[in-house]
C-alpha cells in the first residue's frame, strides 16, 4: 500500500490557520479536536489518504446573504445572515441559528464544526450546520423581530428543508423566532414540513425540546460524578447565563439535590448564597422571555443576592460548575481559580465556553470536565427526535421523551469513557469526545470515496 504524506499537528494548525484569516474561533475548535485525532489516527493510513480531518476542517459550504428590514420609524436596516453547512456525511445538516450582534463567519464555521461531533455523538443521522445574524434582537419590538426573522427565512428557504438541512434555535432565536421562521417558510413553500425544531407544541414541535439542553447537561454531570461513587446531593453549583440553557440546567441540578448559586448575562453574575430555588428559577425564566429583563434586576426581587457587574462567576467557590452562556466565557485564570477552590466537576452547557487555556488546566488538574459536544447534546438529540416525530406525523409522550433523553446522554457519556479512559482513576472526556464523534463520520465520509 501507498505510504502517505503525513503532516504533523504544529503543521496543520499552520495551515488551518492560513487558510482562514482572521477567524480565531474557528482555528481553536479545529486546534482542540486536532490534538486528539492525530494520536488517534496515527497508525490508521486511511484517514491519512482520505485526508478526512482535513476536510471535515473545510466547510461542505458556507451561504451568506443580505437580509433587510424596516424598524418601527420606518428605517431600511440591513444586516448579514450566513447558515454554514459544515458536513452532512451521516444525515442531514442540522444545528441552531443565533442573532447576536458578535455574529460572523469564525463563530459560525466553529458552531457548525463542533455540531458536526456533537451530533454524531447522538447517535442519531444528523450532519453538522450552524446558521444566524449579527442581528441584535435586544431592544426590538416584537414587529420587528417578526420583520427580521421573515426576511431571514425569505432568503435561507432555498437552503434548508426536511431532509436538507434543519435548522433549530440559539443565542437570540428561542420558540417565537423559531415561529416566525415557520411560519415564513411555510407560507414561501406551501409545505408544512418538519424543516425546523424547537417548534411550538401546537404546530410540530416536541415535549421536553426547551428543556433538552439544560437537563441533558446536568445529567451528563450525574454520570460523570457517578464514576466517582458521587451525586449531586447537596453539591454548590456555579452556573452562568440565565437564558434557556442556564435556567434549565439549574432547575435539573435544584431537582437533583444540589444548590445552585449564580446566573449570569452579558452584563454581570448574581451572587444568592441562599440558593437559586425553583420559584427564584420561574422568575428569572419570566423576567427573561416575557419581560425581556436584565439579570441585575435578580438581586432587587430577591434581598439574599447581590450583582457584581462586570463580572462571571468563576470566582464563587462551588463543588460543580455549568458554564451555559457562550464561546470563551471561562479563560485559563477562571479555570485555575475553580480548581484552587475545589470544583470537581465541570459540564459545559454552553458551545466552547472555556478556552484552550482553561481546557488545559482542567485536564492537568485530572478534575471531571465534559466538553459541550458531549456534555449539551441533549437538545440537539431531542431535536432529532421532533425531526422523527415529525416524519412519522405524531407526538411520541414526554415520558417516552425524558427517558430517550437520558439513555442518549448516557451512551455519549459512555461512548467517551471507550475512548477518553486514561488511566484507571482518569477519562480524558475531551478525547473521548473527540475521537467518538470523528470516527463515526470519518467512517461514513470513507464509505463515500473522495466527494
Ligand atoms: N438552546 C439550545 O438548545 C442550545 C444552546 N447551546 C449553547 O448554549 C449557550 C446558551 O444558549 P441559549 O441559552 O440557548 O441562549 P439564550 O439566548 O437563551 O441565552 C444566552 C445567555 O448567554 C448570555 N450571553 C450571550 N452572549 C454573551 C456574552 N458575550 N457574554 C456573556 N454572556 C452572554 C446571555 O446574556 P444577555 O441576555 O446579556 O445576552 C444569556 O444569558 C450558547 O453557547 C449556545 O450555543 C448549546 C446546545 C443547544
Ligand atoms: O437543536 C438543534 O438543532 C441545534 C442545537 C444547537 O444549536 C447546538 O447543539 O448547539
Amino acid at each position: 500500500m501507498a505510504v502517505h504524506d503525513h503532516v504533523d499537528l504544529p503543521t496543520f494548525i499552520e495551515g488551518v490557520k492560513k487558510r482562514n484569516p482572521g477567524q480565531p474561533e474557528f482555528v481553536q475548535a479545529v486546534q482542540e479536536v486536532a490534538e486528539d485525532i492525530f494520536g488517534f489516527i496515527a497508525d490508521k493510513e486511511e484517514y491519512h489518504e482520505y485526508q478526512i480531518l482535513r476536510r471535515m476542517a473545510e466547510p461542505d459550504r458556507i451561504i451568506s446573504f443580505r437580509v433587510c428590514w424596516e424598524d418601527d420609524k420606518g428605517n431600511i436596516r440591513v444586516q448579514r445572515g450566513y447558515r454554514v453547512q459544515n458536513n452532512n456525511a451521516i444525515g442531514p445538516y442540522k444545528g441552531g441559528i443565533r442573532f447576536h450582534p458578535s455574529v460572523n463567519e469564525s463563530v459560525l464555521k466553529f458552531l457548525a464544526f463542533e455540531q458536526t461531533f456533537k451530533n454524531a455523538l447522538t447517535g442519531l443521522p444528523m450532519g453538522g450546520a450552524k446558521g444566524g445574524s449579527n442581528f441584535n434582537p435586544k431592544g426590538k419590538s416584537i414587529h420587528e423581530i417578526m420583520r427580521f426573522c421573515q426576511s431571514f427565512m425569505t432568503e435561507l428557504y432555498r437552503h434548508v428543508g426536511a431532509d436538507v438541512d434543519v435548522p433549530a434555535g440559539d443565542i437570540g432565536v428561542g420558540a417565537r423566532e423559531i415561529g416566525f421562521m415557520f411560519g415564513q417558510y411555510k407560507r414561501i413553500t406551501n409545505q408544512f414540513t418538519g424543516v425546523l425544531t424547537g417548534k411550538g407544541l401546537e404546530y410540530g414541535g416536541s415535549l421536553i425540546r426547551p428543556e433538552a439542553t439544560g437537563y441533558g447537561a446536568v445529567y451528563f454531570l450525574a454520570n460523570m460524578l457517578a464514576t466517582k461513587g458521587q451525586d449531586l446531593t447537596g453539591k454548590i453549583a456555579v452556573i452562568s447565563g440565565s437564558g434557556n440553557v442556564a435556567t434549565h440546567a439549574a432547575e435539573k441540578v435544584v431537582q437533583l439535590g444540589g444548590k445552585v448559586v449564580t446566573l449570569s448575562d452579558s452584563e454581570g453574575f448574581v451572587h444568592d448564597p441562599d440558593g437559586i430555588t425553583q420559584e427564584k428559577i420561574d422568575w428569572v425564566k419570566a423576567h427573561k422571555t416575557k419581560r425581556r429583563g436584565r439579570i441585575s434586576e435578580y438581586a432587587d426581587a430577591f434581598a439574599s443576592a447581590s450583582f457584581h457587574a462586570g463580572k462571571t462567576p468563576w470566582g464563587v467557590p462551588c463543588d460543580v460548575a455549568l458554564p451555559c452562556a457562550t464561546q470563551n466565557e471561562l479563560l485559563g485564570e477562571d479555570a485555575r481559580t475553580l480548581v484552587r477552590n475545589g470544583c470537581i466537576a465541570v459540564s459545559e452547557g454552553a458551545n466552547m465556553p472555556t478556552d484552550l487555556a482553561g481546557v488545559h488546566v482542567f485536564k492537568d488538574a485530572r478534575i471531571l470536565y465534559a466538553p459541550g459536544k458531549a456534555a449539551n447534546a441533549g437538545g440537539v438529540a431531542v431535536s432529532g427526535l421532533e425531526m422523527s416525530q415529525n416524519s412519522e406525523r405524531r407526538s411520541w409522550k414526554e415520558s417516552e421523551l425524558q427517558q430517550l433523553l437520558l439513555d442518549i446522554m448516557e451512551g455519549i457519556h459512555k461512548s467517551c469513557l471507550t475512548y477518553g479512559r486514561v488511566s484507571d482513576d482518569y477519562v480524558d472526556y475531551v478525547k473521548g469526545a473527540n475521537i467518538a464523534g470523528f470516527k463515526k463520520v470519518a467512517d461514513a465520509m470513507l464509505a463515500y470515496g473522495v466527494v
